[in-house]
């Protein structure tokens, strides 16, 4: 994944700029202040959102030029799976992708069960998913998103509301992947075993290096951020 000479604005104010960045590690950690420009960079990689000048390349398709190709290539999870879900049973949903590309329905739909199953969640797979909670409706996205089996999967804040026990497997679950994760979080304890983490601040690359250098650095910042806060309240 390339960035080169990347600005993007949203109306008058820039919120992202990039000069130069080249990513090839495998787990890669975006960390940041709400509003520091992790989603924007997320939605780059992706190509929902495009650069107002410079270049961005994912999985060797320029964002722009191929727009059209990097679904099939990048699998994006979004940090609110209201917008991710589209289909009324989770079955339907976890056996969108695959039969989307080319798999045999009920082909599709045995491997969405075999998926739900294998996360304890077979129970569900003709639940409609508004029944479901707000973790639960997430564990969907992410296992929907695995089903189709992209070589990059960028995901923004994934596990914000799931419980302990699913954190957990879905921990197991990421570092076992062959592909390539690039995840926005605030969850250091996973970001801990990244092999590149990112912090952005006001749209710009404050500090890019491994978790032992960059994590500490971020909270130390964010410990006197937060005792400024205290002092003058
Ligand atoms: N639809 C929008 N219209 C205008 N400005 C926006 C829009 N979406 C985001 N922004 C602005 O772009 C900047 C970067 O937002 P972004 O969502 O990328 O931050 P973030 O680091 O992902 O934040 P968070 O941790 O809160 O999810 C922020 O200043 C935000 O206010």
């Amino acid at each position: 994944m390339i960035f080169e000479e990347v600005q993007f604005r949203r109306a008058d104010r820039q919120v992202l700029a990039i000069p130069e960045l080249y990513l090839a590690e495998r787990r890669i950690g975006l960390i940041g202040d709400n509003g520091s420009g992790k989603s924007t960079m997320l939605r780059l990689m992706n190509g929902l959102l495009l650069p107002a000048s410079g270049r961005v390349e994912v999985a060797g398709l320029d964002t722009v030029r191929h727009r059209k190709d990097l679904p099939a290539k990048v699998g994006f999870l979004f940090q609110n799976p209201d917008h991710q879900l589209i289909f009324p049973t989770v079955v339907e949903e976890v056996a969108f992708g695959p039969a989307e590309r080319g798999m045999p329905a009920p082909q599709a739909r045995q491997q969405a069960m075999a998926l739900l199953e294998r996360h304890g969640c077979a129970q569900w797979a003709e639940r409609n998913v508004n029944e479901l909670s707000g973790g639960q409706k997430q564990l969907v996205c992410i296992l929907a998103l695995l089903a189709t089996d992209p070589s990059i999967l960028l995901m923004d804040e994934p596990f914000a509301s799931l419980d302990l026990p699913t954190r957990l497997r879905m921990y197991r679950r990421i570092t076992a992947l062959p592909q390539r994760v690039v995840m926005a979080s605030h969850d250091f304890e996973l970001l801990a075993e990244f092999d590149r983490i990112i912090w952005l601040d006001a749209g710009h690359i404050r500090l890019d290096g491994r978790p032992a250098e960059v994590l500490p650095a971020y909270r130390a910042h964010a410990t006197i951020v937060g005792a400024g806060d205290a002092l003058t309240s």
